[in-house]
């Protein structure tokens, strides 16, 4: 069947049909139950089909990945694309689980055509791999990995490649894949058509478009909206002591336990340590953790496991923050200050997708007020203040001393907890929202039912070097609060090694020195955290020995509060009767929750990683249809899941860095 692209006018589409489309690409929406399409779908899928580079923007949730994937197999179907023609469709995605949704969908929409999809996204034996890669016709790859098999694969050609898209470009590029993406582009036929989707407009996506694309068409549909969150999504923040933060998020998810929520953590070590304390509070609904320093493994069990519940708290760090399409989340909660209005609206992003409503509530510090507020105002995001009520919040810091005391481990993660949280704040760019130096340091270490604040030596080394800088110009650099000169003086004097900061008495003798490392340092920044770059051993005792920097040896605490404790490692499932008794206490807004006046302010996946199994190798070399079959009719196989991540482990990836490295040096030597 012959189409006429060039008269296909955007303003007059409602519907799929409505495009000059396949019969077996619609009939793939059709079963999918995808009718109507979104303002994204409606203004880039008639400028792909007409072959033109577009560069899309919308908000999180609106349907970008359908907008490039019915063009990509549209455009196969009309070169009567076969798997002899090899490679013809290249998707990148900066996660693995991310690549995997884009397959998933792909796989459900492309599921009457016969093309042959693949999803590489590393962990598995690249030898195995490329034996397979060659026969693939749409490939979902993440860069890093990409990048591995142009290198190291003699079978892989790209050299007919018709289409590249590069989806959340914004998050490729935030996780340091500026230069993979340059080589992998350089790789590339020059004659191809290239679409690229973002949720922001970034200088940096800015920049690989000019790279990537040609006369590209922009498509920014919410350029000229009011707001640049979903309209459905009803936005709130509070300002919150740094010490009264624990106590704010236990309130919050008791009074809540009907609800779906995801809580955003700045650092990996934030989450394993309140993870751990909350199962042991036993709020009173499960609670589950996905970061980035969690085996592939065990994320693939969390994901899927949050996918299914009704009700239940995700704790996460930002590696849940983009792309990912959880469904029915209610709440997003900020605990910590996100870096950016980018990372705030990718985070906000989790729930109001597709029409549905949604809530989000972040948390300031009194000294990140200020600064947030109007960077999300010049963002466009309509965000009010509601007030907490401290009556109203439940005290639970003697609750947490009396875990401490009678668990060393998890004391250390509480040292480190803090540690990293600091570090997290020191590093945040913009100085004008985070200054570690306001920080009350001794408040936030009880808070986190410490005894006492353990010793920072980064910012000890910090204030030395501040002092330096104002000893040369005359400035102060240093505007501490009264809490702090109190912390620093006392961690800045040689020999002082000792800070007792709670009635009961406890002493604390530091006794390590620190080892500067900057992989840690690196492992605390959230944008850092990736999916795909994330290696770390779910061995905790083993996590313990490699990050000893703050260790620390203290008089145990003695407390005489009962411990409520019986403790539950990885959820907590528990429905407690007696949680109902806070439920008029503590609901957001509606019930005046925290007690005020809202003040307008102007300004992998349910089947996720189970389908990844049955799709393993990765490879589908029969077609869409067969393989969505297959999908649907089994369960997970664990045993083959634990093997594929058993070989993951094994992959050295500073080594093969190294080699990529050594490689491309003696490329541009002898060129
Ligand atoms: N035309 C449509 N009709 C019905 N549902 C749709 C349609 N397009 C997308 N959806 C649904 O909307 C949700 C969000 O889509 P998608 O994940 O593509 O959004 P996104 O714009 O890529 O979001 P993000 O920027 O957060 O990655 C998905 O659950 C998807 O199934």
């Amino acid at each position: 069947m012959l189409f006429n692209f060039s008269i296909i006018n955007a303003s007059e589409i409602q519907r799929f049909s409505d495009f000059p489309l396949s019969k077996k690409t619609l009939k793939g929406l059709q079963e999918a139950q995808y009718r109507v399409v979104t303002e994204i779908q409606r203004q880039t899928i008639g400028l792909a089909l007409q072959g033109k580079d577009v560069l899309g923007a919308a908000k999180t949730g609106s349907g970008k990945t359908l907008a490039f994937i019915v063009p990509a197999l549209e455009l196969l179907y009309r070169h009567q694309w076969t798997s002899a023609d090899g490679l013809g469709v290249l998707i990148i995605s900066p996660t693995r689980e991310l690549a995997y949704q884009t397959f998933k969908v792909l796989r459900k929409v492309g599921r009457n055509h016969e093309f042959s999809a693949g999803l590489v996204i590393g962990g598995k034996d690249l030898k195995e791999e490329s034996e397979r890669i060659h026969q693939i016709n749409m490939l979902i790859c993440t860069p890093g990995r990409l990048l591995q098999h142009m290198d190291e694969t003699s079978y892989f050609y790209a050299s007919d490649l018709q289409m590249l898209i590069l989806d959340e470009a914004d998050r490729i590029l935030d996780m340091g894949f500026a230069d993979t993406m340059n080589a992998i582009i350089e790789n590339l036929p020059k004659k191809r058509q290239t679409l690229l989707f973002s949720a922001t407009q970034t200088k940096s996506v800015k920049d690989l478009a000019r790279l990537s694309l040609k006369d590209p068409e922009y498509v920014w549909v919410h350029e000229r909206a009011k707001f640049s969150t979903p309209a459905t999504l009803d936005q709130n923040y509070v300002v919150c002591e740094l010490q009264q933060k624990v106590n704010m998020l236990y309130s919050f998810l008791r009074s809540h336990l009907k609800k779906k929520s995801i809580v955003f953590f700045a650092s990996c070590k934030e989450v394993q340590y309140l993870f751990r304390v909350f199962c042991k509070l036993q709020p009173g609904l499960p609670v589950l953790a996905l970061h980035g320093k969690q085996h592939q493994m065990k994320r693939m069990e969390v994901y899927t496991c949050f996918v299914r519940k009704k009700a239940a708290v995700l704790f996460a760090t930002d590696i849940a923050a983009r792309g990912l399409d959880f469904p029915s989340v209610n709440w997003v909660i900020q605990f910590d200050c996100p870096e950016d209005a980018n990372t705030y609206i990718h985070r906000v992003g989790r729930t109001a997708r597709y029409k549905e409503g949604g809530e989000a509530l972040l948390v300031l510090l009194p000294s990140e007020e200020k600064g947030m507020v109007e960077q999300l105002a010049q963002r466009k995001v309509p965000v009010s203040e509601i007030k907490i009520n401290p009556e109203k919040l439940t005290d639970i810091q003697k609750r947490m001393q009396s875990f401490l005391a009678q668990d060393q481990e998890l004391k250390d993660k509480a040292q480190r907890c803090f540690v990293s949280y600091l570090r997290s704040v020191y590093l945040m760019k913009n100085k004008e929202v985070f200054d570690v130096f306001k920080l009350p340091l001794a408040e936030y270490a009880l808070s986190l039912g410490l005894a006492m604040a353990p010793r920072v030596r980064f910012l000890q080394k910090v204030r030395k070097q501040l002092r330096a800088n104002e000893a040369a110009d005359g400035t102060d650099h240093l505007q501490e609060t009264e809490q702090n000169k109190n912390t620093l003086s006392l961690i800045n004097e040689e020999g002082v090694e000792k800070r007792e900061i709670h009635s009961s008495g406890k002493v604390s003798v530091n006794k390590t020195k620190e080892k500067e490392r900057k992989k840690e340092t690196e492992e605390c920044s959230a944008s850092r955290e990736s999916a795909e770059e994330s290696s770390e051993s779910e061995d905790e005792s083993k996590e313990v020995s490699e990050e000893e920097e703050e260790e620390e040896k203290e008089v145990p605490i003695l407390s005489t509060v009962p411990n409520p404790d019986s403790m539950q490692f990885f959820e907590d499932d528990d429905d407690d009767d007696d949680d109902t008794k806070d439920l008029d206490l503590l609901t957001v807004k509606r019930q005046n929750v925290f007690g005020v006046e809202a003040k307008d302010n102007p300004a992998l996946v349910s089947a996720l990683y189970s389908k990844l199994v049955q799709q393993w190798p990765p490879v589908q070399k029969t077609n869409m249809a067969k393989a969505d079959e297959e999908d649907d009719a089994s369960g997970i196989d664990l045993d083959k899941a634990k093997e594929i991540l058993q070989e993951e482990d094994k992959f050295d990836k500073e080594e093969y860095r190294k080699k990529v490295k050594e490689k491309h040096r003696v490329m541009r030597k002898n060129t």
